[in-house]
């Protein structure tokens, strides 16, 4: 049961492919390499059909894989038993069709699978649907089915938590309190894995954050660092004889010494002056290769919209 040098996860050249012969074959997997310490947040970013969750699910074990090495908790989830099933927590992109039971029967069943669950009345007010506890599964809205299935997937006490997109849907002060709870169970010890689309939740909670493309990873690191330095440039932009200028430069005050001597007008103002530090975001839509504009289109301070809205 002992893994191998304080590592949750350990993925090398992970493969899956999609079809047969006769539909004709898509490689939804192709060669990844994963890597989640004890006790790390992890973000797995990535466009839709990037391979998200063909990949969380082979760790899961709920999915076959083609080839490449696995070992979730030290174990080959593939040939992994109940007690290792007991360690990992769950949280899908869908819930199951339990509609005609109560949150309550729900979180009460899910707790009697597990060796030492958490306190069901208490976990249900901590995802907030004390008020629910007695609304069957078919009256709740969306955001609250969410909740509903973090509290299923973390009522086992997990060492190892996988969550799959699971702000989707929700409002944001349910984003807030999720991010509260998650922060907590991190605190708490808890390894997480999520996949998600929004850059300001992994920017919030992860340690490291993995960007995978047509199912390789294009590049990972710290939030704050991911791309490298040179991805992170300033951009400085400028109106300069009625015409848009620009410049990449690690020295933006320099660059705007100079443009103040040399290109303001008569008001001592250069026109339409911008310096521009790349978000996240747009770190992140250069990666996948999406279709922005020139950098610094735009800024920090909407790292809190969805990347996917990025890449549609
Ligand atoms: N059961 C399946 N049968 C056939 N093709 C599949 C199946 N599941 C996924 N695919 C395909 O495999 C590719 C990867 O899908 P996957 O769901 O792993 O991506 P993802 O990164 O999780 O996407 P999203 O962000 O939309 O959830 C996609 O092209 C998808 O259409």
């Amino acid at each position: 049961m002992e893994t191998t040098g304080g590592q949750a996860v350990r993925v090398r050249g992970l493969r899956k492919r999609y079809g047969t012969a006769r539909t004709g074959w898509k490689q939804a997997v192709a060669g990844v390499d994963l890597d989640v310490g004890r006790g790390e947040v992890v973000a797995v970013l990535g466009p839709n059909g990037a391979g998200k969750t063909t990949t969380v699910e082979i760790l899961e074990g709920f999915r076959a894989r083609d080839d490449g090495e696995v070992l979730v908790l030290g174990e080959d989830p593939a040939r992994a038993d109940r007690a290792w099933r007991a360690r990992i927590g769950v949280v899908l992109q869908d819930s199951r069709d339990l509609g005609e039971l109560t949150v309550g029967e729900v979180v009460r069943a899910t707790a009697r699978s597990y060796p030492e669950p958490r306190d069901p009345a208490e976990l249900i007010a901590t995802v907030g649907l004390e008020e629910k506890a007695r609304t069957r599964l078919r009256a709740l809205s969306g955001g609250q089915r969410r909740r509903l299935d973090v509290a299923l997937g973390i009522v086992g006490r997990p060492e190892l938590l996988f969550l799959d997109e699971p702000t989707t849907g929700f409002d944001p002060q349910a984003r807030r309190t999720f991010w509260e709870l998650v922060e907590s169970l991190r605190d708490g010890g808890t390894t997480i894995l999520l996949t998600t689309h929004y850059l300001d939740e992994a920017a919030r909670l992860a340690d490291r954050v993995v960007v995978v493309r047509e199912g390789v990873v294009v590049a990972e690191g710290p939030p704050g660092t991911l791309g490298g330095a040179e991805a992170r440039t300033p951009l400085v932009s400028w109106m300069q004889d009625g015409a848009p200028r620009s410049e990449v430069t690690d020295r933006p005050t320099e660059l705007v010494a100079r443009l103040a001597r040399e290109a303001a007008g008569p008001d001592g103002e250069v026109p339409h002056l911008q310096v521009v530090r790349p978000s996240l975001e747009d770190v992140y839509l250069s990666l996948i290769g999406a279709e922005v504009g020139a950098v610094g289109t735009t800024t920090g301070a909407q790292t809190g919209t969805a990347a996917e809205e990025g890449t549609r």
